[in-house]
C-alpha cells in the first residue's frame, strides 16, 4: 500500500521520542518532518536518527530568512542531509528564494507564505497587506518566480494558489485537523480530507498524530481516510 500523503511534524522534546515517532508512522506517512526544537537541539544527525533503516521522505523545516549569501550558505550546510524539502519564508524576497534554488539542486525549496497560525488581524498588526488570502497568493507567486519548487499554505488557500501557481508545484499545508482535533494554535485550518480536495500535495500534521497514544494507529487512521477519497480527474 501506497503511504499516504502526509508530512507527521516530529516536534519532540528529545531524539528518542522523535526516532520512535518516525519509526510509528513511517509504514503509513511518505514523510517525516524535522523543525527548529529538534535540529537546534541535536543538530544535523537528527536527519538520520529519524531516517532510521528506512526510506521515507525528510522535509527539512528551518524556515530559512536572511540575506541571500547567508541564505545560500546555509542551504549548502544542510544540502547534503538530502531533505526532499526545505523551507524558506517567501517574505524573504526572491533573490534570498533564488540563493536557496541555486545552492540545493536535488531540494525542493518550499516557500512558506503566511504562517498558519496568522490571522487577518495578525498581518495588520505585522504590517503585511492581507487579508491572508491575498497575501498567501501574492507571496506564492513572487516564490514561485523565483523559482521555488513547493508552497507553504493553510489548507483554506490551496484552491487559489494552485490556480495561481498551476500544477507542477509542489503545495504542502500544515494547519490540518481531523474532525474534532482542537485547533491548538493553528488559526487557517481545515481537516485532511477539506485539505486533499483544495489540491494539497502534503499534508503536515503534528500534534493530532503525536499527541495520540497510539502515533501510530493515528496516522494509519487519517491515511485510511484519504485513501477512501475519489482520485482527482487527471488534467486533459
Ligand atoms: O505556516 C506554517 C508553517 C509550518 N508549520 C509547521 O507545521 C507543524 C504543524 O504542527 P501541528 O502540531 O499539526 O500544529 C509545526 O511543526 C509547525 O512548525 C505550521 O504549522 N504552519
Amino acid at each position: 500500500m501506497n503511504p499516504a500523503p502526509i508530512a507527521v511534524a516530529l516536534d519532540a522534546p528529545d531524539l528518542e521520542t522523535a526516532a520512535r515517532w518516525a519509526s510509528l508512522v513511517t509504514p503509513h506517512v511518505s514523510t517525516v518532518k524535522v523543525g527548529l526544537e529538534l535540529y537546534l537541539r541535536y543538530g544535523p544527525d537528527v536527519v538520520a536518527s529519524v531516517r532510521g533503516a528506512s526510506r521515507i521522505q525528510v522535509f527539512l523545516d528551518l524556515k530559512l530568512h536572511d540575506i541571500p549569501a547567508t541564505v545560500a550558505g546555509a542551504t549548502r550546510a544542510v544540502a547534503r542531509l538530502k531533505p526532499a524539502f526545505l523551507t524558506v519564508h517567501a517574505a524573504g524576497g526572491q533573490a534570498m528564494i533564488r540563493a536557496a534554488v541555486e545552492a540545493a539542486p536535488a531540494t525542493k525549496i518550499a516557500a512558506v507564505t503566511v504562517l498558519t497560525s496568522l490571522r487577518d488581524a495578525d498581518l495588520d498588526a505585522i504590517g503585511l497587506a492581507g487579508p491572508a488570502s491575498d497575501a498567501v497568493r501574492r507571496l506564492a507567486a513572487l516564490a514561485v518566480g523565483a523559482g521555488a519548487q513547493a508552497l507553504v499554505c493553510s489548507p483554506q488557500e490551496a484552491a487559489a494558489v494552485r490556480a495561481e501557481v498551476g500544477p507542477d508545484i509542489t503545495l504542502i499545508t500544515p494547519g490540518v485537523r481531523p474532525a474534532g482535533a482542537a485547533n491548538q494554535d493553528q488559526a487557517r485550518v481545515a481537516t485532511p480530507e477539506d485539505a486533499l480536495a483544495a489540491g494539497a500535495d502534503l499534508l503536515v500534521i503534528g500534534r493530532p498524530i503525536t499527541g495520540a497514544s497510539d502515533p501510530g494507529a493515528a496516522a494509519a487512521a487519517v491515511a485510511a481516510v484519504l485513501r477512501k477519497l475519489p482520485r482527482p480527474e487527471p488534467l486533459a
